[in-house]
């Protein structure tokens, strides 16, 4: 696996994951390991296009469950074989989605796999429609536990800091 800073990749085809991917929960790896299926079945490399500090850590404060290296070594156990780690600070937060499209562009994505919700450059102002207008993009589903929830980052933080730490570690696993 390697691993690069943002606008340093370049690769004439790829399947790409894009997010915070905070614990590399279950839900993450459904995302992570339907990019690697894929990227492997068409032959071109896998790419996760992360960012560090987590969003939610940056403007919320939110808890890091996995540091930075934590992160990496759970992406190279699932065998991705790029992973891009942009400096999430205030430069790179007023960059705008035209300009993160034009970054992505750079390594010519065949899918683009997301979850619904997904957002990106300044403001937030890029959605799936302007993603989608330049790239092939697949929304998953998103993964519950047993019990029926959707699995979050912001889920399992809560749940460690009210002490339930089998439940949290659970949906780690
Ligand atoms: C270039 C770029 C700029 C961003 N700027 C902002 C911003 O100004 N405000 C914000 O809340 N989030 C910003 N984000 C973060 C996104 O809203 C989102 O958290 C990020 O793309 C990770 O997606 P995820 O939350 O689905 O993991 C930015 C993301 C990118 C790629
Ligand atoms: N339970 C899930 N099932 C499937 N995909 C998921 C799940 N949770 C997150 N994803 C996807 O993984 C990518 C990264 O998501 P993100 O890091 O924002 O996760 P999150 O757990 O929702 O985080 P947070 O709770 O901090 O908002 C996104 O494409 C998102 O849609």
């Amino acid at each position: 696996m390697r691993i690069h800073m943002a606008d340093t990749l370049n690769l004439p085809a790829s399947v790409v994951a894009i997010g915070a991917f905070d614990g590399v929960h279950r839900g993450h790896q459904k995302v992570i390991k339907e990019v690697v299926t894929k990227s492997k079945a068409l032959g071109v490399p896998s790419v996760v296009y992360t960012f560090d500090p987590p969003p939610r850590s940056y403007f919320e404060g939110a808890s890091i469950l996995t540091p930075i290296q934590e992160k990496l070594r759970r992406l190279f156990e699932l065998q991705v074989d790029h992973v891009v780690v942009a400096k999430f600070n205030a430069a790179y937060l007023a960059r705008s989605a035209a300009d993160f499209i034009l970054e992505l562009s750079r390594i010519h994505p065949v899918e683009v796999i997301v979850g619904k919700d997904f957002r990106f450059g300044r403001g937030r102002e890029g959605g799936l429609v302007d993603l989608a207008e330049h790239f092939p993009v697949r929304v998953i589903d998103s993964v519950c536990c047993s019990r029926g929830e959707v699995i979050s980052s912001t889920r399992i933080r809560r749940l460690i800091s009210r002490g339930e730490m089998v439940e949290a570690l659970s949906l780690l696993d």
